[in-house]
């Protein structure tokens, strides 16, 4: 997706919020956006969001995007289950599949005991996790979130921070805004900020680099080439094997394949070393 040029400013007369805005939001990128309270970061997420135009300039490309407001319009008649669901079918999920994932989102956030209960009647912090389940529950091309951690419980936090590197991973591109600056610090591909109604990129960081560290035993000798060429620790009768997250699953399915086959005794992600060593 492009903007180019872009300027929005609230009624005929009212000031540029935003002027000559330019961004290209890449597939599989992470973003964030930053700026001083009233600079004009929620303005740019809603245009990229689709749900406000932009004033001057234009916006091409637009993928199926799924965006998670500020604030969550708890008015609807509806409940958890039902309003998840529907968007689910917004997405082009079939009724069975909309509600199964709908089901899936609320356990994931330790909420499906409210299922059924009416969006108006939800507590602050389930209000926020089902305004977060209707962010995913598409599997959108664009994610973008307007401080969507804010308001829910740290464990909720983990499973959001997770739900998005997956979205990423899976080519999806994701768009945020939080006040922690700590928030996927890592991980993003770029930050830009807002201020005096221009966008500027502040940072282009490459995202931290994860590896899998597999450990797995057998009866025979390790095959002698495996996926992603991994590093090779001997661990007392087992053997541990360090590759690049990308290679993990070739792994694994080679050593499961192989005759004598192996044995995995755990699979952990962990951040890659500096430099990885042979
Ligand atoms: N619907 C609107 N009508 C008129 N002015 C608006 C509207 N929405 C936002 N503004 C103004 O646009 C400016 C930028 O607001 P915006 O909410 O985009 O900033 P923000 O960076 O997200 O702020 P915060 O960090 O406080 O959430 C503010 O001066 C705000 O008053």
């Amino acid at each position: 997706m492009h903007l180019t040029g872009v300027g929005r400013r609230y009624g005929l007369r009212g000031p540029w919020i935003l002027r000559d805005v330019g961004l290209r939001v890449p597939r599989g990128a992470l973003l964030r956006i930053e700026g001083a309270n009233g600079s004009g970061k929620s303005t740019l997420l809603r245009l990229l969001a689709g749900i406000d135009a932009p004033s001057a300039g234009r916006i091409t490309g637009r993928p199926r995007t799924a965006y998670v407001p500020e604030r969550f319009p708890a008015a609807l008649p509806l409940t958890a289950v039902d309003y998840l669901t529907r968007l689910g079918r917004v997405h082009g999920l079939r009724r069975q599949a909309a509600a199964r994932a709908a089901g899936e989102w609320l356990e994931r956030f330790g909420a499906a005991g409210h299922a059924h209960t009416p969006l108006s009647r939800l507590s602050k912090g389930t209000g926020q996790k089902v305004a977060v389940a209707q962010g995913l529950v598409g599997r959108p091309e664009l994610l973008v979130l307007d401080e969507a951690w804010t308001g829910l419980d740290p464990a909720s936090r983990r499973i959001l921070d997770r739900a998005v590197l997956d979205r990423v991973a899976d080519g999806a591109s994701v768009v945020f805004v939080d006040h922690d600056p700590r928030r996927l610090a890592g991980d993003c591909h770029a930050v830009h900020r807002v201020a005096a109604g221009r966008l500027s990129e502040v940072a282009a960081a490459a995202p931290r680099s994860r590896v899998v560290r597999v450990e797995a035993e057998g009866t025979g000798p390790l095959p002698e080439r495996l996926p992603g060429d991994p590093v090779r620790e001997p661990l007392g009768g087992a053997v541990r094997l360090t590759v690049a997250d990308a290679d993990s699953d070739a792994l694994l399915h080679a050593l499961l394949t192989a005759r004598p086959s192996w044995h995995i005794r755990s699979v952990a992600a962990a951040d890659a070393p500096e430099e990885p060593r042979r």
